[in-house]
């Protein structure tokens, strides 16, 4: 969890940044993602707004950015997320329950595990009862530590 919460760092998204860490059933770590637009796809060409102005949805991120936890499987550097266990930040939508599914991801473990009720209602119950209904093993993780302090001047 530690490492999602690392890559969720590098997001540039300025509202949420969302880490994600795909690891094996011994703990090797195989992918990491985090929200952000596809490769090629400049920061500077496109939007990062939630709403815009003009009521277009093209000038808001929404069509544009990848999930992280899409990144996180689609990042491995292992051929297949079949029994794998996937750390996220913040529970995945729905869309991306599909794709974690689909994998044959195992388990995951969550950080945020609900969302507020205002928050894409319809999006997380949905993925709450896929993930359930794929027998996924859903969880919320339990951090052993408040803090990791990484001081990069000690090594
Ligand atoms: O499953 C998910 C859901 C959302 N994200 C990303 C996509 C966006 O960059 C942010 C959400 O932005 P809001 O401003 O909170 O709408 O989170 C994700 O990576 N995975
Ligand atoms: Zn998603």
């Amino acid at each position: 969890m530690a490492i999602a919460f690392l890559s969720a760092k590098r997001s540039k998204d300025p509202n949420r940044q969302v880490g994600a860490c795909l690891v094996s059933q011994n703990g090797i770590i195989l992918g990491i993602g985090y929200n952000g637009f596809p490769r090629g796809c400049s920061d500077d060409q496109l939007p990062w707004a939630k709403m815009s102005k003009s009521g277009d949805p093209l000038e808001t991120k929404y069509p544009y950015v990848c999930h992280a936890e899409v990144n996180a499987i689609l990042n491995t550097n292992h051929a297949s997320a079949a029994g794998q266990r996937l750390y996220v930040t913040m529970f995945p939508c729905n869309e991306c329950a599909k794709i974690i599914i689909q994998n044959a991801v195992r388990c995951l473990r969550s950080h945020i595990f609900y969302r507020k009720k205002t928050e894409y209602s319809t999006a997380y119950v949905a993925s709450h009862k896929l993930l359930s209904m794929a027998g996924v093993e859903v969880r919320k993780h339990q951090p052993q530590m408040d803090q990791i302090l990484l001081k990069f001047m000690e090594l």
